[in-house]
């Protein structure tokens, strides 16, 4: 099987939450650590980017820093492709604690016919964060950041790209809690009220 690297972001503001979101506890675990984790399990290297927070309690990470500072999750992207030695990678946010590894099969089952991004569709809006990019993205991607296209989804019109339609998915996943991520104060609720329901169906 050819390699597969994950990126994890974690340089972002948190401005809507009011802290830093990576750091949330959620069951004794930080959420960084929990999707940190489970990339962990699966990919054969996971480059975490982040900024001004510390991060070193993550067991054997990779850190690294953005390469082009203070323009967004997209430069995180590139940074990440950029230390990449994979092709395909999966790109993951720090606040999305129900992605899990049969989310990264389905979508990594796609990883072929030289599509550069393969992204899920969900309420008629693309995931990004949820994603595989190609690494010969690189070049796009750097070029959009220069010429200050700074949303993340910039470069997918000038890429080739495979979106999985909502309903394919929904065959397979609950799809508001894959996609469920945490924005503001009121989310951290709602992720422990999905764990408690979680933990109350397995018993
Ligand atoms: N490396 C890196 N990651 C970023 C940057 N900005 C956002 N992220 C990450 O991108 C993901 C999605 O972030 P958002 O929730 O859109 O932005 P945020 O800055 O974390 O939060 P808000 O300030 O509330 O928008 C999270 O994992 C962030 O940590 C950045 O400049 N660099």
């Amino acid at each position: 099987m050819t390699k597969k690297n994950a990126i994890l972001l974690a340089g972002g503001e948190s401005s809507r939450y009011g802290g830093n979101k990576a750091l949330i506890e959620i069951k004794g675990k930080t959420l960084i650590e929990i999707i940190y984790n489970k990339l962990n399990s699966h990919f054969d290297r996971v480059i975490v980017i982040a900024n001004d927070y510390e991060y070193n309690f993550l067991k054997g990470a990779e850190l690294r820093e953005d390469l082009i500072k203070d323009k967004g999750p997209l430069a995180g992207l590139y940074t990440g492709l950029y230390y990449s030695d994979s092709e395909y990678n999966f790109l993951a946010a720090c606040d999305m604690p129900f992605l899990r590894q049969e989310y990264f099969s389905f979508l990594e089952s796609y990883c072929h016919n030289n599509y550069q991004i393969i992204v899920s569709e969900y309420r008629e809006f693309l995931e990004p964060f949820a994603a595989y990019y190609h690494k010969d993205l690189l070049a796009l991607i750097k070029k959009n950041i220069e010429n200050n296209n700074l949303r993340i989804k910039s470069f997918y019109k000038q890429s080739n790209i495979k979106i999985i339609k909502e309903n394919i998915l929904a065959e397979h996943f609950d799809l508001n809690e894959i996609f469920f991520n945490i924005n503001y104060p009121e989310d951290k609720i709602k992720a422990k009220k999905i764990l408690s329901f979680k933990s109350f169906k397995k018993s």
